[in-house]
């Protein structure tokens, strides 16, 4: 029988949830602002912060808002199915985990990346595992089995490290290979640059790095010991701004699916179709990168029509599961969660991720009830309509 996700209302009705940890939010807008209040300052404004004055990230969360379901009633969706079918896995949910560098300073203990990979366990959602972690690759696919993990890469410019990170992910059971192509410079973010807390947050999450051999071969002396040199030599190789002329290069590393996670033209997709890459990820960042952007579910019928066929993941602005079924509709093969989880984690830990997953999962759930369909595949674009009145 499939997952019963609408279950979880049940489940709170009947006190399990304030049973087993303390009560945590049901909507969004708590959700942030008591993650806000969780926080320390610098960790709440690198995480909820964007590039400029933030006007792409809201328009991320705002392009939801106009477009609504057409409901079918008399449909008898007395059972859901929201599985997806993804490079031979069967998922039991259309959501993953997005890559979340410095997830883990969001958690009490400093071990996000631990925690959200329990919680990915726990739900069998997904987890996109990013490459910059407090914990190594190895420790958070240690905690994720069986549930499937991705691993995110950061393409060093030093090919050998960028190899060894790869067949490290791979021997560590990690299932499909993400390479974000939009982030090889941060963009302009004024709230890391007002508190210029930014190099103090990242000199926590090279752990993936400072124990790569091949890495650490670089160095005279060991990361322990220089600490200093290391995050010199980390500068180095990671500012480096991938063409289409090292796409052959990342193909042959691996025979893993492979992923582009930035992509919002439709060209790109095509091109990446073509280069050999296994599915694209339609994504902006969550705006934090670059301001003045489209919001990117915008982007997303274009990009699914020019990728012809193969998984295009996506995410940005999904905050409910009224979002998620909105960009299943648009032909996103799964849809990622950012900021909601890390505020989740703040907040409860494993358990809060795994709150904020199934408080999604249930809403999506019981929208595909009330609305008459019943399966991923009956969302299709033809169940949208652009909202022409209200707010
Ligand atoms: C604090 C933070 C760190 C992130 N780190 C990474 C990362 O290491 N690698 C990556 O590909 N994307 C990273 N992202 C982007 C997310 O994968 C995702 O694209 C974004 O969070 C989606 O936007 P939303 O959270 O507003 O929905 C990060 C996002 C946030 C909020
Ligand atoms: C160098 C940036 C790594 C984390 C990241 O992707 C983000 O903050 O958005």
């Amino acid at each position: 029988m499939n997952p019963r996700f609408g279950d979880y209302q049940n489940d709170i009705y009947s006190g399990g949830l304030h049973g087993r940890v303390p009560p945590l939010p049901m909507a969004f807008a708590e959700l942030e602002a008591r993650a806000e209040a969780a926080l320390p300052p610098s960790i709440w404004s690198y995480v909820a912060g964007g590039a400029g004055d933030e006007h792409t990230q809201r328009a991320n969360v705002a392009a939801f808002r106009r477009w609504g379901l057409l409901p079918r009633m008399l449909a008898g969706a007395v059972e859901r199915d929201l599985h997806v079918d993804l490079y031979g896995m069967r998922l039991p949910t259309p959501i993953f985990l997005a890559p979340i560098g410095v997830v883990g300073l969001c958690a009490q203990d400093g071990h996000g990346d631990l925690a959200t990979a329990r919680a990915a366990a726990r739900t069998g959602v997904p987890m996109i595992a990013s490459t910059f972690s407090v914990d190594p690759l190895e420790d958070v696919a240690g905690e994720l089995a069986p549930a499937p993990g991705f691993f995110q890469l950061y393409t060093p410019a030093d090919r050998d490290v960028a190899e060894s990170l790869i067949h490290r992910a791979e021997a560590a059971g990690f299932r499909a290979l993400v390479v974000t192509l939009d982030t090889w410079v941060t963009g302009w973010r004024p709230r890391d640059l007002s508190t210029a807390n930014f190099p103090q947050l990242r000199g926590h999450c090279l752990a993936n790095y400072t124990t790569d051999p091949v890495f650490r071969s670089r160095l005279a002396h060991t990361p322990e010991d220089d600490p200093q040199a290391a995050t010199a030599y980390w500068a180095r190789i990671f500012g480096n701004p991938l063409t289409w002329d090292d796409l052959p290069w990342l193909r042959s590393t691996t025979d893993l699916p492979l992923l582009l996670k930035g992509i919002c033209h439709p060209d790109d997709a095509r091109r990446a179709a073509d280069a050999g890459i296994d599915g694209v990820y339609c994504s902006n960042h969550g705006g934090r990168q670059a301001n003045g952007g489209l919001p990117a579910l915008d982007v997303l019928p274009e990009v699914v029509e020019a990728a012809g066929g193969l998984p295009v993941l996506f995410d940005s602005g999904v905050r409910s599961g009224a979002d998620v079924v909105k960009a299943l509709a648009f032909g996103a093969t799964a849809v990622g969660i950012g900021r909601p989880y890390a505020y989740g984690l703040a907040l409860g830990g494993a358990d809060g991720i795994v709150h904020v997953l199934r408080t999604i999962l249930a809403e999506a759930d019981l929208i595909m009830a009330v609305d008459g369909y019943p399966t991923v595949a009956d969302l299709t674009p033809e169940t949208l309509r652009p909202v022409v009145s209200g707010s």
